[in-house]
């Protein structure tokens, strides 16, 4: 089959998908997956914590294995494949890039809110230094007007970053909103842009093919849509939609298929879908790896999760505040007690 590819995609299941199973990959998971997106010949596929190097932590959720232990599994079976880790400045540090350089990792995806680019400066320009190909990620992409966005990548671009991604982290975006982000990246950047969406308002697909109709040249997806919330562009259907559209990204679509339904589906305990809290992420803004931590929250205090994620998007709560869910949930408990 041909490798030639227009576009290229980022798997990231084996880290966006974390949220979605409370960091719960094992060495031989990971090894299964790693190896049939190999097979496949997906150019990227991402790996670590939820978010990111570092991750694992009582704040964010702890993993069930280290994930050094997940990207050496990865990078031994992966093929041509090459392994990307995320990174978040203030989470992630410079001794955990290397570390993952040294067992192989090939790209570094150095993530920060949309309005904060200025802290990947350090981490972007180290990653460079190490020879890595780096992406500047930034995230909650609805939070911010278009020229704010731009400036940032800006930024971004001016410390070493080879492709800036726009990141709707809440899946909150519509297709016209990422046009003119799209469009305005691809008008003042001279590197690439990148696409990163997310399925609450089932609007990943759309939101994918409008930025490439814009001129992004890079995407992710997860496969059977294992990604936080609902998951993101769903990799196999991203695939099958490109070749129809002639774009090609020189991933095996059956193979693809095959590793959906036999190795993915069987790791979910339930399938990922667009259920009422997910498409409340979407209509509120809320970042989605908050679903778990406000699902739990809902039970402990007894609040409807609906509320607690409203009321998260109403104060515009971003990534790095997942404390403020508990004291959200806390809040809306004794409110209830004293009406
Ligand atoms: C740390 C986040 O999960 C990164 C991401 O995938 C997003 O913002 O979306
Ligand atoms: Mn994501």
């Amino acid at each position: 089959m041909s490798t030639e590819r227009d576009i290229l995609i980022t798997e990231v299941a084996l880290r966006d998908g974390s949220h979605a199973i409370a960091h719960q990959y094992t060495v031989e998971q990971v090894k299964k997956v790693a190896k049939a997106l190999g097979e496949a010949n997906v150019p990227y596929i991402e790996v670590a914590h939820g978010d990111g190097l570092g991750g694992s932590t009582l704040q964010y959720g702890l993993s069930r294995t280290n994930e050094m232990e997940l990207i050496e599994a990865a990078v031994s079976v992966c093929g041509d494949s090459k392994v990307a880790v995320l990174v978040l400045p203030g989470i992630g540090t410079i001794t955990d890039l290397k570390q993952a350089v040294s067992i192989g990792a090939k790209m570094a995806r150095v993530a920060t809110h949309v309005t904060e680019a200025d802290v990947s400066a350090q981490h972007l320009s180290k990653a460079k230094e190490m020879g890595l190909e780096t992406v500047g990620f930034l995230m909650m992409s609805h939070m911010a007007p278009v020229e704010k966005l731009v400036e940032q990548a800006k930024l971004m671009e001016s410390y070493g970053a080879d492709t800036v991604y726009m990141v709707d982290s809440a899946g909150a975006l519509l297709p016209h909103q990422v046009k003119e982000r799209v469009r305005a990246l691809r008008q003042n950047l001279q590197v690439n842009v990148g696409f990163h969406g997310h399925n609450n308002l089932s609007l990943a697909m759309a939101n994918t093919l409008a930025a490439i109709e814009e001129g992004a040249q890079r995407i992710d997806g997860s496969i059977r849509c294992l990604g936080a919330g609902a998951g993101n562009t769903q990799t196999e259907v991203l695939i099958a939609v490109l070749e129809n559209m002639g774009i090609k990204t020189g991933i095996d679509l059956y193979k693809l298929m095959d590793t959906a339904e036999e190795v993915i589906a069987p790791l979910l305990q339930s399938p990922q879908e667009i259920t009422r809290d997910n498409l409340v992420l979407g209509y509120a803004g809320v970042y989605s790896s908050f679903l778990l931590h406000a699902q739990r929250a809902s039970k402990k205090y007894g609040i409807d999760s609906r509320d607690i994620l409203i009321e998260l998007g109403r104060r515009k709560v971003v990534g790095g505040q997942e404390d403020m869910i508990v004291d959200v949930a806390d809040e809306l408990a004794r409110q209830r007690k004293a009406n």
